[in-house]
């Protein structure tokens, strides 16, 4: 795990107080940690204020922490002890198998068969002997928990086996290692695979990788789901992250997104002057609405303790007051953006009831009734939570709250009514003339007791089922939000302390407007565009300069620093593609593809996007691209700029991850190969064309055209490549890998590593059929069921 691990941590970034990274830590950072805790003062911001002078290692206390939630109660006085004790434990090590996978089951059947019983034989440094053991409340088995910390596994030998295994399999995309609670909200919001599903806070992207699998599950041979995912992170860093999370999928039902998710566009369009007759017209869709919202929040993050201690050292309940606000408006944009009839669920890893039943309530409160609550009692039986908490108090700056009349007392203009059960605005009624307030029992503390149906909310406490804690609200959109009015009131809301709130104060409506006329006005100025803005009024230009960004701004695209997202439709290029590889005409090319460049003669990469997704795309266009979109679809081809590719009559190579969904529908530049040849490709990446082993798989390779080509495996069982046709049989089961046929040699276009890891792994014969699998995954996604087992271990035989 190692360095590729760290670096992911490293890249952490608090989206609010600019937290520092805690594998990173500076000394100066670490000195700052002594002392901090049983004396936690916050300045006014909620930050801690404490220097403390040397060295010491993470505390996992703080006096402050512990009186805030004994207070708020959010577990019994007698179980404040094991809460407390699990808190400070390390969080154990769980991880998923991905169920769209064709090798779930063979995945599941190592873990069962082999981990559970040697890991459990093995032992560790802890007492726990529990091993690994499958997640109860997880369908099929699919997600796992094992006794043993993160550090443990990169530290303790009898771990290694296993650790490699999950290091290997996480790289490949056929598991993903993620907190046990962190799989708990796509569970909930019940995704099928024809669902528009937006995930709006999204990064680094474990639970879109969970929402994809959804959406790809039972996919037929070949064929894509009508759903698609939009995962959404305001940071282009973390993007990135996500980015490279999902690639491990191969989907082409994906794009990635980069806005403020509580000002999130909907492309909204009217149908009738936008069109002038191009082949848009027919688009049905006038609006980007959801049938599922995920909208796991930017939070305190108090829940997490177990995995990032230094959490210890920073808490304060600032953190949790000052994202509130944020965190309601991302509910609310989330909701404007929700079909009716859809389902949304809102997350956080917080276990503070101002981020939780707060925010939920008013939703409920602003919804009037336009959204319910859902009661899920009744899914996930197996999984043990607590209902949410109805009684709250805030604490500001030392001081509990227990209504919005004692923030109104204390002059706490950054507590908003929405953080206390009721809701309510303290309206001062008091005149200047008769300020004799005395009379009202102002020293009682009174804490509100809310009237909604919080039980519903989920509570997951740590010491329940040893993982960390977690919130999760499931919401029904019944009917469309109602226009909520801007009243101007002198108590502060959230919806006043947002610059922009004027966005979020009609829900429904406001935003349309604001859309409609960026659609209309595509020159009117874009969030995200303001760096080339300045830059410009710096630096004064000449007119030739000018006119030379302006083209550049053209081939650029309306968002400033993100490529273009442009159909390719260079009809020289596409007929090259397709007479080369001999492409179907029943493969839908047409607005599949997608480049990231208007100058077709520089285009690198070409994508390849389901239909769900070209509908997003032409919507956006017609919208006056609102959508700043940062990756989209799925790799297919890419030009070879070697010195090779220009020898080629096609300079575009199949990518490995657009190979599986190609292969079904070429005819040309295809050919099968025995084991022999196909493990000494993958041996020496690179083989003499006198060096084939084979003198049938020599002749066909010499009638292959220069380029890009596809070796099959032949397992033997069949007519591949034998008989009339020269044509490969193409089915569920089949190995195939890119390769490149130079003039004297022929090479494999999967990477050294992956080549090694096969040979290396293929010596051992009860990892052989797995590593098999494994690179027929890579090569050929998930679109394949693996149900030939007899084939694998055939060639198994064979390799070894
Ligand atoms: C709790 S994390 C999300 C984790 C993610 N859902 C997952 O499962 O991997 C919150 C994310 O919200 C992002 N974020 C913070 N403020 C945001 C905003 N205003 N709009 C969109 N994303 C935001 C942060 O960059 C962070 O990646």
């Amino acid at each position: 795990m190692g360095g590729r691990g760290r670096s992911r941590r490293t890249q952490r970034k608090h989206f609010r107080d600019g937290r520092e990274n805690v594998w990173k830590t500076k000394k100066s950072d670490s000195q700052e940690a002594e002392g901090s805790n049983n004396n936690n003062e916050n300045d006014s911001n909620g930050n801690n204020t404490n220097k403390p002078t040397h060295w010491q290692p993470f505390a996992i206390e703080n006096a402050a922490f512990d009186e805030y939630y004994k207070e708020q109660g959010v577990v019994r006085p007698e179980e404040w002890g094991s809460f407390i004790e699990c808190l400070r434990k390390p969080l154990p090590a769980a991880f998923r198998i991905n169920s769209s996978s064709q090798f779930c089951t063979d995945l599941r059947s190592q873990l069962e068969d082999e981990f559970m019983k040697a890991l459990l034989a093995e032992g560790t440094d802890g007492n726990e002997a529990e091993g690994i053991k499958p997640l109860p409340w997880y369908p099929n088995n699919f997600a796992w928990m094992s006794s043993f910390s993160r550090m443990q596994l990169r530290k303790n030998k009898n771990l290694e086996r296993f650790h490699e295994f999950l290091k290997q399999e996480n790289e490949i995309g056929n598991i993903t290692r993620q907190e046990a609670v962190s799989m708990v909200p796509p569970l909930f919001l019940d995704v099928h695979r024809d669902h528009f599903v937006l995930d709006m806070c999204a990064a680094p992207g474990s639970k879109t990788f969970q929402l994809l699998e959804m959406i790809h599950q039972e996919s037929e041979v070949g064929a894509l789901p009508n759903g698609m995912v939009i995962a959404n992170d305001v940071d282009v860093q973390r993007c990135n992250l996500l980015i490279h999370q999902t690639k491990r999928m191969c989907t082409s039902n994906l794009a990635v997104t980069n806005h403020e998710a509580q000002h999130f566009p909907s492309c909204r369009w009217k149908k009738n002057n936008t069109t002038n007759g191009s082949d848009l017209a027919g688009m049905s869709m006038t609006e980007l609405l959801f049938d599922r919202v995920l909208c796991d929040v930017p939070c305190s993050g108090d829940g997490t303790l177990r995995k990032a201690p230094d959490i210890w050292r920073k808490w304060s309940v600032g953190m949790a007051n000052g994202v509130h606000c944020l965190q309601l408006q991302i509910a609310m944009r989330g909701l404007a953006l929700l079909k009716t009839g859809g389902r949304m669920v809102y997350s956080t890893c917080s276990m503070n009831p101002v981020e939780n039943e707060a925010v939920v309530s008013e939703i409920l409160r602003k919804c009037g009734g336009s959204v319910e609550l859902v009661d899920v009692s009744s899914e996930l039986p197996q999984l043990v939570r607590r209902p949410g908490l109805k009684s709250w108090k805030v604490r500001d700056k030392g001081t509990w709250l227990g209504s919005h009349k004692d923030a109104c007392k204390y002059g706490r203009s950054g507590i908003v009514p929405s953080m206390f059960p009721s809701g309510q605005p303290h309206v001062d009624t008091s005149s200047d003339d008769n300020n004799n307030n005395d009379n009202d029992n102002d020293d009682v503390l009174v804490t509100e007791v809310s009237s909604l149906p919080l039980e519903r909310c989920m509570r997951i406490a740590p010491h329940d089922q040893n993982s960390g804690a977690f919130f999760i609200a499931v919401l029904h959109k019944i009917s469309p939000l109602p226009v909520i009015q801007t009243k101007s009131s002198k108590h502060s809301r959230c919806d006043e302390k947002s610059k922009q709130s004027e966005d979020i104060k009609a829900m429904d409506v406001d935003v349309k407007n604001e859309e409609s006329d960026e659609a209309t006005n595509p020159s009117k100025k874009l969030k995200g565009t303001e760096p080339e803005k300045t830059e410009t009024l710096n630096n004064p230009k000449s007119r030739a300069e000018k006119a030379n960004d302006k083209r550049k701004l053209q081939i650029q695209g309306k968002w400033f620093g993100v490529d273009p997202v442009v159909f390719f439709k260079d009809d020289a290029i596409l007929t090259n593609i397709k007479e080369f590889y001999g492409i179907h005409e029943s493969f839908s090319f047409t607005h599949r593809l997608i480049t990231r460049n208007i100058d077709t003669n520089h285009v690198k990469r070409i994508y390849y996007v389901s239909e769900s997704v070209k509908n997003v795309v032409e919507l956006n266009f017609l919208a006056g691209e609102q959508l700043k979109i940062t990756s989209i679809g799925l790799k297919m081809f890419e030009r070879q700029t070697s010195r090779e590719g220009t020898s080629s009559p096609c300079v575009f190579r199949i990518s490995s991850e657009g190979l599986p969904l190609l292969l079904p529908h070429m005819t040309k530049q295809i050919t099968s190969s025995p084991a022999v040849d196909f493990k000494h490709l993958l041996q020496y990446k690179s083989i003499k064309f006198p060096d084939i082993v084979d003198d049938r798989f020599r002749e066909k390779v010499a009638v292959l055209a220069l380029g890009c080509c596809v070796v099959v495996l032949n397992t033997g069982n069949e007519n591949e490549g034998e008989g009339a046709s020269d044509r490969p049989k193409v089915d569920k089961s089949t190995i195939a890998i890119g390769c490149w046929k130079g003039r004297s040699s022929l090479s494999v276009m999967v990477t050294a590593v992956d080549c090694q890891e096969l040979l290396e792994r293929s010596r051992f014969s009860p990892v052989n059929k797995l590593v098999l699998l494994n690179l027929r995954r890579r090569n050929k996604g998930d679109s394949y069921l693996a149900d030939q087992e007899q084939k694998q271990q055939n060639f198994s035989c064979k390799v070894s």
